[in-house]
């Protein structure tokens, strides 16, 4: 592997020592070894790693036994088991939830909080019938000390009346305390027995940021080594070149933007779709954009029916061709066109098609950040002003500049999971659980399109990732994606 090493944010200690990772396989008949009367240490000196390590490998017998039942991958290094998207869903709903019952000066004490969430949950699971593959929720005290560390939730306590002197009554956000100061105020006068607990966020509630970072520079020679470390990251989602396969396998691309105003940036976006390796690239545009935009290239298909009457009907005939979706290059913010614009996100989530939202496409998130919320299949990449717009959205403060791994990581977390890429001098990606940051060197230029250029060629990215699978991709296509 090449230069990517994990460090915690901000430390300057020197580079750890890289751990053996053992695959499946190899834990496997580790096991077999311990079963058939090898000591932990013998086994350890055998694969040369820790006693510990040995013993922590025994601990995890079944699940490793299982997943080779169930046929994963015996290459593999880690049991992937993906999140319930249900459970995403449920928590940021229940964010919102709290957020608002603290606008509203309602108390809510964590029992309260987990009786929201866990009925939310069955709500969900019920909708889903007989055929629901949704485990249970029981709402447990983790789950809620993790969805505190989560969503960055603090506490407060309620004296008097309202509870016992020492419960804890209710966990609300911190910048939701600065957003409505009025409130906890508001409650005291009334109540006469609210004191807040510091509002400041221990530290200690925040979970570590790891952040694992890649450079690699255009401006300078590189060993074959460095370059193959690039290439291999790559080479493990592109699909194979065969005279096998028919057109469109290797990706159908919508681009939906293009209006009056702006119709380089649909172009920029679907013909990098194409030049990357897309089979086709479709955008879905204004009438009057339509003609410019197939005047760049012939290679584009355009439809012009962003403005139609019947956008939903004309969208929804091509929806099932496509694999992938880039909302927003061009779009403008004319009301019709971002109405139009949300029809299309939802029927895309309807189909579990990815989607990629860019520029004007963000602004629409930033009206309603609950169109996207919880939807896992959803990259965003925002510039700097579009960060800052979404961030405040959701958390009624500023990005904090000199943290803006945790901000890339909170906003993504806020926003359930789905995957952010904070574009800039160097661009920060996270999916509320990892940040990367790559670094790799690009045009000392800053010209209009590149993100345009961007969003288009990560639309097919996204799809090819999505067909290598979770075991190319360590399990998280997305993030590796825009990596
Ligand atoms: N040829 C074209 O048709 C182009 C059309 N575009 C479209 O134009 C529309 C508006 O896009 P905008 O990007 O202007 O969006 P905004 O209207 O949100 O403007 C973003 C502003 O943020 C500023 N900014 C960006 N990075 C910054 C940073 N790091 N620090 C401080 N300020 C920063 C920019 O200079 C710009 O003024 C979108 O639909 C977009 O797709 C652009 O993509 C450019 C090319
Ligand atoms: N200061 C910078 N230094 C180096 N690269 C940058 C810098 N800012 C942005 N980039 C790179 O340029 C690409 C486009 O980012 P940019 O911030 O220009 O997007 P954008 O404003 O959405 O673009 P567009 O003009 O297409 O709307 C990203 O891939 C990012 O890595």
């Amino acid at each position: 592997m090449g230069p990517k090493r994990s460090v915690p944010s901000g430390s300057k200690s020197a580079p750890k020592k890289r751990r053996r990772v053992m695959n499946l396989k190899e834990k496997v008949e580790l096991l077999d070894m311990l079963r058939s009367g090898k000591t932990a240490a013998a086994v350890g000196r055998h694969y040369c790693i820790n006693e510990s390590t040995v013993r922590h490998i025994k601990k995890k017998e079944k699940e490793i036994r299982e997943a080779i039942a169930a046929a994963a991958p015996t290459t593999a290094k880690y049991l992937h088991k993906p999140r319930d998207p249900n459970l995403s869903r449920v928590e940021s709903a229940t964010f919102f939830w709290v957020l608002d019952c603290y606008k509203k000066g309602i108390p809510v004490d964590s029992g309260i909080i987990r009786e929201k969430a866990k009925s939310l949950y069955d709500f969900l699971k019920e909708n889903e019938g007989e055929g629901s593959t949704s485990a249970d929720f029981q709402a447990s005290k983790g789950w809620f000390e993790n969805f505190k560390k989560r969503f960055s939730l603090c506490s407060v306590k309620v004296m008097g009346e309202a509870a016992s002197a020492d419960q804890e009554t209710a966990s609300i956000g911190q910048e939701a305390a600065r957003e409505f100061p009025e409130t906890p105020k508001k409650l005291i006068e009334e109540k006469g027995s609210i004191q807040l607990l510091p509002f400041k966020l221990d530290c200690r509630d925040v979970p570590e940021v790891n952040v694992l970072e890649r450079s690699f520079s255009v401006h300078k020679a590189h060993s074959v080594k460095d370059m193959e470390n690039i290439f291999q990251l790559v080479r493990n989602v592109i699909p194979p070149l065969t005279t096998k396969k028919h057109k469109g396998q290797d990706g159908r691309i919508g681009i939906v933007g293009g209006c009056q105003e702006y119709t380089g940036a649909p172009y920029f976006a679907a013909i990098s779709a194409l030049k990357l390796g897309a089979d086709l690239s479709h955008v879905f545009c204004t009438k009057d954009a339509a003609p410019v935009i197939k005047s760049y290239s012939p290679e584009l298909i355009v439809h012009p029916v962003l403005d139609s009457p019947h956008t939903d009907e004309e969208v929804a005939k091509w929806l099932p061709r496509l694999h992938t979706i880039v909302i927003g290059p061009g779009l403008g913010r004319n009301d019709t066109l971002l109405e139009n614009a949300k029809g299309i996100i939802e029927k895309s989530k309807v189909r579990g098609i990815p989607v990629v939202i860019d520029a004007d496409g963000l602004w629409l998130i930033a009206q309603q950040p609950s169109l996207i919320q919880g939807y896992q299949r959803a990259i965003l990449t925002p510039n700097y002003m579009e960060f800052s717009r979404l961030y405040e959205t959701m958390f009624r403060t500023s990005v904090d500049s000199n943290d803006n791994h945790r901000c890339v990581l909170r906003l993504s977390q806020a926003l359930g999971n789905l995957t952010v890429v904070q574009k800039g001098e160097k661009d920060i990606i996270s999916d509320g659980e990892k940040v990367l940051v790559c670094s790799h060197e690009g045009s000392s230029r800053r010209c209009g399109g590149q993100g345009d250029l961007l969003s288009g060629s990560l639309g097919v990215l996204a799809h090819w990732a999505f067909l290598a699978g979770p075991e190319k991709t360590n399990g998280f296509p997305y993030v590796k994606t825009s990596y």
